[in-house]
């Protein structure tokens, strides 16, 4: 076995589990019915933030009872450090939002920087209506504004460094069937 599959799968063993599959899935549940009872008659243009807003929009989209139009953008800012720089934009969205209801759908509302910016393009490019939705919100006082937060929230979570449901260390483990926190950090 490689050395970074032998220290991700002690990342694993060393690993908290925060939360469970079943409390993610109950969460995913709630955030999809409080959505569909939101946004069901505008009609609304859905965005995945790659890339770890995957999970939660794969999970989500199936469970929403309106006719959605999906797509996807992609800005990160981590990279394989647990403290967040620079956003850089991967994939800026192509699609035309003037005049839509907009949802942004991402794993985690961190400092939310990330979630700002999207949204703050999404606005200079037309969208009348701009909402949020994440699986996990951090717990502290860094936010990027006070008070700063998602229009949906499916979790909060203590300040540490996650993993799961999207959300990786070092590239890995956005696959984990949970949400972990990595041991010391
Ligand atoms: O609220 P913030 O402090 O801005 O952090 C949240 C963002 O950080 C992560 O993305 P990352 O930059 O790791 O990109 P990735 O999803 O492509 O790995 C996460 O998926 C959010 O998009
Ligand atoms: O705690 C985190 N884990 C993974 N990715 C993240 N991006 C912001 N915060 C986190």
């Amino acid at each position: 076995m490689n050395d970074i599959v032998a220290e991700m799968n002690q990342v694993m063993a060393e690993a908290d589990c925060l939360v469970n599959e079943q409390q993610v899935q109950t969460a995913i549940r709630t955030l999809a019915d409080d959505i569909s009872a939101r946004l069901k008659d505008s009609n609304p243009l859905l965005f995945c933030v790659m890339n770890g807003g995957l999970i939660l929009t794969g999970q989500l989209l199936p469970r929403l009872a309106f006719p959605v139009q999906a797509e996807y953008l992609h800005a990160t800012r981590y990279r394989q450090e647990t403290t967040g720089g620079i956003l850089e934009w991967k994939l800026q969205p192509e699609a035309d939002m003037n005049d839509r209801t907009v949802l942004i759908i991402d794993d985690i509302l961190d400092e939310g920087t990330t979630l700002c910016a999207i949204a703050d393009y999404c606005r200079a490019h037309g969208a009348s209506n701009v909402l949020t939705a994440v699986l996990v919100d951090k717990q502290h006082d860094r936010k990027a504004r006070p008070g700063l937060k998602a229009d949906f929230t499916g979790l909060e979570v203590e300040d540490r460094f996650l993993f799961g449901y999207g959300m990786d260390y070092k590239g890995y483990w956005r696959n984990a069937p949970g949400i972990y926190a990595v041991k010391g950090l």
